[in-house]
């Protein structure tokens, strides 16, 4: 969902420009059910923070997860619109609260689903009060804005929608960071990038909100209420779109709303996804393992690091579970260097800037990691080569050449080592103080949503400190390989 930030940036009114980039590429299916470790339960619907009023409006769609409510309701207006009898049900299950589970045995490369696209949303579809829509697409609203007004507009219309089975059987309150607020941000994300991600998520989502409210909603009171369309509805609707859209590939990458199959939940050890299948016209996956009756059916939303993961979809895989897995390590020239100037001008000219974030993974870290320490440590003499090294740090580069300058080796390694030692002590510190936190809680409803809402981001900084503990780990063998004592 880092893809999501881009898309917003790229595409966020003012300029309504159609050309949406979105995000989520669905793969799915997998092994076995991986079994959440932390069991507290916290409906999402409860708002832990009074700090804006808005967060104690109850949005009046959709439903709370936690019980199986509307969905059967939600199944059986399915099959009745043209959903083929499937081999899963909807159940309560240990992953994913809510998810579909095999009826029969399922086979290994078989396809699942037939969702047929009159019962998938897109930005093509009708709208229950066309002028509505047509204002929209007059204004060249791209396609997420526009989906997020559209499943609004459907979901003020209650029974009268088509949709209206299918909104009743959303989640009441997505899991997504969209619903932490500013102080739970800071206070349990400190350590992670995924706290400035999150904050440039929810001020897109903002940012959008108010384009559409002062360029639209407020042009056309009548077909756009604030009552209805307002930054609380649209948290919701954004919410959903982030937790549930998915990209069909067949279909020209076209994003979709797809009922049923939004039923499944994630494993990172499958890699099926979602895509319409030409021939049977339908969206489908094929699934990579067999099944057995009683057991959950899982997809993949893709290879995403569990940070991204809890960004859009509000959860964080049990230890050591994702091979995707990854952390982001900002890396920064220093104001002091005496080539601050050339090196900043350097970077520029190549898309990157006097601080940069680089994804380490357990297995290891981009070269463009390398280049930009390169050019951090590299002293005046080397001028003629910031720019290599800034080119080779980006990823604009066609060549992708391991360049090496073996005279700063040393102190380009034991740069990124300091970055890495200096990170790991704020998930340190963080992990020391979660234990005794004071939650600052007036109820128990409270009580319940922070301790959720602590567990979720000690399992992040923790898997996040597991990588950076392996980098540094490789780090000093590195430097002790090349004779430098650490
Ligand atoms: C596409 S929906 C899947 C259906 C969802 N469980 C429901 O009841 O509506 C995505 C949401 O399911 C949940 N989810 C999916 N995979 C999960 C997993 N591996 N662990 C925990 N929650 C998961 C998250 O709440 C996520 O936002």
């Amino acid at each position: 969902m880092a893809e999501a930030s881009r898309f917003f940036r790229t595409t966020l009114i003012p300029s309504f420009s159609q050309n949406s980039n979105p995000l989520h590429r669905t793969s799915h299916s997998h092994s076995q059910p991986i079994l959440r470790r932390n069991t507290i339960r916290c409906s999402v619907s409860t708002s832990g923070d009074t700090t804006k009023t808005t967060e104690n409006q109850r949005i009046p769609w959709g439903c709370d997860i936690d019980s199986l409510e509307n969905a059967s309701a939600l199944q059986k207006w399915l099959s009745d619109s043209g959903l083929p009898p499937q081999k899963m049900a909807i159940e309560r299950v240990e992953v994913g609260e809510r998810g579909l589970v095999a009826l029969k045995n399922i086979r290994k490369g078989e396809k699942l689903l037939f969702v047929p696209p009159s019962l998938v949303i897109t930005a093509d579809s009708e709208w229950s009060c066309p002028e509505a829509g047509e204002i929209l697409k007059q204004n060249y609203v791209p396609d997420w804005p526009l989906l997020a007004t559209y499943l609004i507009s459907e979901a003020k219309l209650m029974n009268s929608s088509r949709w209206s089975n299918y909104i009743s059987a959303l989640p009441r309150q997505p899991y997504s960071l969209l619903y932490w607020t500013r102080s739970e941000l800071d206070r349990y994300l400190e350590a992670s990038q995924i706290r400035e991600r999150a904050i440039e998520r929810i001020n897109d989502v903002t940012g959008t909100y108010n384009d559409l409210r002062l360029r639209i909603f407020s042009k056309y009171p009548h077909l756009f209420p604030e009552e209805v369309f307002n930054m609380e509805t649209f948290k919701w609707s954004f919410g959903i779109l982030f937790s549930r859209l998915v990209r069909l590939p067949s279909m020209d990458g076209r994003v979709a709303l797809v009922p049923w199959a939004d039923m499944l939940n994630h494993s990172c050890e499958v890699e099926t996804f979602l895509d319409y299948d030409r021939s049977t016209k339908g969206v489908v996956f094929t699934t990579d393992r067999p099944y057995q009756p009683g057991e959950q059916v899982f997809i993949s939303y893709g290879k995403k690091s569990n940070g991204e993961l809890l960004l859009s979809y509000g959860f964080v895989p049990r230890e050591g579970t994702n091979p995707s897995d990854s952390v982001e390590l900002s890396l920064s020239i220093k104001k002091s260097d005496k080539c601050y100037k050339e090196k900043v001008e350097a970077l520029r000219k190549y898309g990157l800037s006097m601080s940069q974030c680089f994804p380490l993974q357990i297995t290891g870290w981009p070269l463009e990691l390398m280049a930009y320490a390169c050019l951090a440590v590299s002293p005046p003499s080397m001028n003629r080569q910031f720019e290599e090294m800034a080119a080779a740090a980006s990823n604009k580069t066609s060549s992708k050449k391991d360049i090496r300058y073996p005279e700063i080796e040393e102190q380009a390694l034991q740069f990124i080592l300091d970055s890495c030692e200096s990170s790991i002590s704020k998930y340190s510190k963080f992990l020391q103080a979660s234990g005794s936190m004071d939650l600052d809680v007036t109820s128990p409803k409270q009580l319940n949503r922070k301790l959720f809402l602590k567990q979720l981001a000690v399992d992040l900084c923790t898997s996040e400190q597991r990588i950076l503990f392996r980098a540094q780990y490789i780090l000093r063998r590195r430097l002790r390989d090349i004779g430098a004592v650490n």
